[in-house]
């Protein structure tokens, strides 16, 4: 392993050979370098039209990356910009994500998800990468399946530390500042509320939902569309195995009393009450677990990335990046308030509910008491991955709200806004609309 030394800063040393995989907003190619006994790297470009940090500040985290030495944490060799592209070459995890491993498993016809004998191992050595990051005092901010990496021996690592934090949305930069917030099905419901801020934490939530993908093949609410997730995160019971069809792991068994302990203790909507990376690592649930038959069932059989074309996986909707919009620090922090919090909000009972002034509106346009006593905000926006947004506005001193729902880029000025400016008729109306809006329709095929 070339660790240590200098590593050449510069294309021509990096001959991309194969593209191995496609994110949201980085391609990632195979290379092999001539100046380091032509080792295999994994290349990761990034427009920088993406990228919203400042130099100094993707330099000095880039510095921390490759300063990072723990066994469960990827390596970052160096970084470089060419033309107007961020290069950074990490090592080579040769069996790619814990996502990409799982699709291609479902291909061969191994069905969803992984057996909780390997996916425990999984877990244990990426809480272990985790607890790395916490004990330095940062937070990963975007823990899942396609950011754990493997290779040919069960090696796990835990890949994209930082990088989400460098991250906006390319739309349209002249409005507004977005900045990333997360993927929402990952994200913990403090994240999105925004309100009292958030804390590592919110990598214990993330690390719950993790666990849950790798167990059934995808995260639990997948399936909806971004808002709906954000809605349902906020005002549901934390979601659990019974948010799937079935409970059962792929192989017919049911998931043991111990897995189900570490999900239901990492998903506790209070941070509070999560427990740290180390009081999860002295569960006997990660005492002593093998690698051994994620060896040979699993990985002997997955294809090496880089032999095969990279198909450009449609997403499903709620598994894209969601940013949050704002005009300052004001709106930021009262963030998603204006999404209820609802007391409905119990098991079985999801309701399209959006908060506005002292008001709670319900989908069908009825009113449903006064609200708790919140700041609203005026304009807090959520963008999504394909361009969509929900605005969520307030006017405390009337009473009086409006919620809007556009379809990014249309139209001359670059968005369609659809309007409400309250009022019952038009409210039902502006919840058929944004159900339609939200229902993922808008979602390009091979948006990967
Ligand atoms: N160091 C690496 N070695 C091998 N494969 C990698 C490496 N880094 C990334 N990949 C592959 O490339 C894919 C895309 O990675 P990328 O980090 O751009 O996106 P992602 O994490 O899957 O999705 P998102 O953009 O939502 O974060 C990964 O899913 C993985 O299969």
């Amino acid at each position: 392993m070339p660790e240590g030394g200098d590593w050449p800063s510069c294309v021509e040393q990096f001959p991309l050979e194969k593209k191995i995989g496609q994110g949201a907003f980085a391609t990632v190619y195979k290379a092999h370098c001539p100046a380091k006994a032509n080792v295999a790297v994994a290349i990761k470009v990034m427009d920088l039209e993406n990228i919203n940090s400042s130099f100094e500040d993707i330099r000095q985290e880039v510095q921390m990356m490759r300063m990072s030495d723990h066994p469960n944490i990827l390596r970052c060799y160096c970084s470089f910009v060419h033309e107007c592209q961020l290069w950074l070459v990490m090592q080579m995890m040769e069996k790619g994500s814990c996502l990409h491993v799982m699709t291609q498993a479902k291909r061969m016809g191994m069905g969803e998800g992984m057996r909780e004998e390997w996916l425990a191992y999984i877990l244990k050595e990426s809480l272990q990468g985790l607890k790395y990051f916490h004990d330095q005092g940062q937070i990963h901010r975007d823990v899942k399946a396609g950011n754990i990496l493997l290779d040919g021996e069960g090696h796990v690592r835990l890949a994209d530390f930082g990088v989400s934090g460098w991250l906006i949305n390319s739309g349209d930069r002249r409005q507004t500042t977005k900045t990333f917030v997360g993927t929402p099905c990952w994200m913990a419901p403090e994240v999105m509320e925004q309100i009292d801020g958030y804390d590592y934490k919110a990598d214990i939530w993330s690390f719950g939902i993790t666990a849950l993908e790798l167990a059934k093949g995808y995260a639990p609410y997948a399936h909806f569309a971004p808002m709906k997730v954000l809605i349902m995160t906020i005002q549901q019971e934390a979601p659990s195995l019974k948010s799937y069809p079935d409970d059962k792991s792929v192989d017919g068994e049911p998931f043991s009393r111990g897995f189900r302990e570490i999900v239901r203790l990492c998903l506790q909507k209070d941070p509070k009450k999560r427990p740290t990376c180390t009081t999860l690592l002295n569960h006997k649930y990660f005492g002593k677990r093998s690698k051994d038959s994620l060896v040979s069932e699993l990985l002997a059989k997955v294809e090496t990335v880089g032999e095969q074309d990279v198909e450009n996986t449609p997403r499903l909707p709620g598994t894209g990046p969601a940013y949050v919009s704002h005009d300052g620090a004001e709106t930021l922090r009262a963030g998603a308030a204006g999404i209820a919090r609802g007391e409905g909000g119990g098991k079985g009972e999801y309701q399209d509910t959006v908060k506005a002034g002292k008001e709670e509106r319900l989908a069908d346009g009825s009113k449903k008491g006064p609200a708790a006593e919140e700041e609203f905000v005026r304009g807090t926006t959520w963008v999504f991955d394909d361009g969509s947004q929900v605005i969520l506005r307030a006017e405390a001193q009337d009473g009086k709200g409006a919620a809007e729902g556009s379809e990014g880029q249309k139209g001359t000025d670059g968005t369609k806004n659809r309007e409400n400016k309250g009022g019952g008729d038009d409210d039902a109306s502006f919840y058929d609309d944004f159900e339609k809006l939200t229902k993922g329709e808008n979602f390009k095929d091979g948006d990967a």
